[in-house]
C-alpha cells in the first residue's frame, strides 16, 4: 500500500513517517519512507516550488513509491503533497493509494518553525531574505475533502498521532490489483 502523508511544512509527516517505519519494522512488516526533502536533494535536484515543479515531484514520488508497494513494502510518501489535482492523479493510476491529512493549525506552525521558513516568509515584501511561495502562507494548500485518515498533530500528541495511522496501515488492506 501507499500511505500518502500530505500537509503543511512543519506539521509532523517526517516524525510519523519515521515512528511508523520503526513499529512497522518491529512488527516485521516491511516499509520505506519516500521523503520530498530527501528525493528533492538526492533525485530531483532541478525541482522547485512552482505549481508545474511540485505535481512534478510528486507523479515521481508516486512512481517510485508503486514500485515499493507492487512487492508488498508499506510505502510511506511523506511530502506536503499541496494540490488536489497532484493527489487525484496517483488516485486514479495506482489501485493501493490512501491519503492521510497531517493537519496542524498555522499559527501553531509559526510557533515550531522548525526550519524558519515560516519566519521568513512572513517578512515584508520587499526584504531580500522574503519567500514568497511558502505553502499555507503564500501558496495554495487544498484541503483534502474526503482523506482516509485525519490526524491532527496539535491535539493529539506524537504518541497517539503514530498509533493511530500504525493501527490503519496494519487494518487497511485494499486488494492490489495488476495492471
Ligand atoms: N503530534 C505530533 N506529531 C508529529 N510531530 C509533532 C507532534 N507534536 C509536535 N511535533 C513536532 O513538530 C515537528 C514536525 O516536524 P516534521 O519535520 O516532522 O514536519 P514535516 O511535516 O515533515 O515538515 P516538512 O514538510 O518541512 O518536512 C517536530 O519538531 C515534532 O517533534
Ligand atoms: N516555498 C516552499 N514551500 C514549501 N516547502 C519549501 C519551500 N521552500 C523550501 N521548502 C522545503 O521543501 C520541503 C517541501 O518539499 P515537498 O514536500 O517535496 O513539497 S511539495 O510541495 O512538492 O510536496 C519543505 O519541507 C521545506 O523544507
Amino acid at each position: 500500500m501507499i500511505v500518502l502523508l500530505c500537509g503543511l511544512s512543519g506539521a509532523g509527516k517526517t516524525t510519523l513517517a519515521r515512528t511508523i517505519k520503526n513499529k512497522l519494522d518491529a512488527d516485521g512488516t516491511s516499509a520505506e519512507i519516500i521523503d520530498g526533502d530527501e528525493y528533492r536533494g538526492n533525485l530531483f535536484k532541478e525541482l522547485g516550488y512552482s505549481r508545474e515543479d511540485r505535481m512534478e515531484n510528486i507523479r515521481r514520488m508516486g512512481f517510485i513509491a508503486r514500485k515499493f508497494s507492487r512487492q508488498g513494502i508499506v510505502t510511506i510518501v511523506s511530502a506536503i503533497n499541496p494540490y488536489a489535482q497532484a493527489r487525484a492523479e496517483l488516485l486514479s493510476r495506482y489501485p493501493d493509494v490512501f491519503t492521510v491529512h497531517v493537519d496542524c493549525p498555522v499559527d501553531v506552525l509559526i510557533g515550531r518553525d522548525t526550519k524558519g521558513f515560516y519566519a521568513k516568509a512572513l517578512l515584508p515584501d520587499e526584504h531580500p531574505d522574503k519567500i514568497k511561495n511558502l505553502t499555507g502562507i503564500n501558496d495554495q494548500f487544498d484541503i483534502p475533502a474526503t482523506p482516509d485518515v485525519y490526524i491532527n498533530t496539535h491535539v493529539n500528541s506524537i504518541d497517539d498521532c503514530s498509533n493511530m495511522l500504525y493501527n490503519f496501515i496494519i487494518n487497511a488492506k485494499k486488494p492490489v490489483y495488476e495492471f
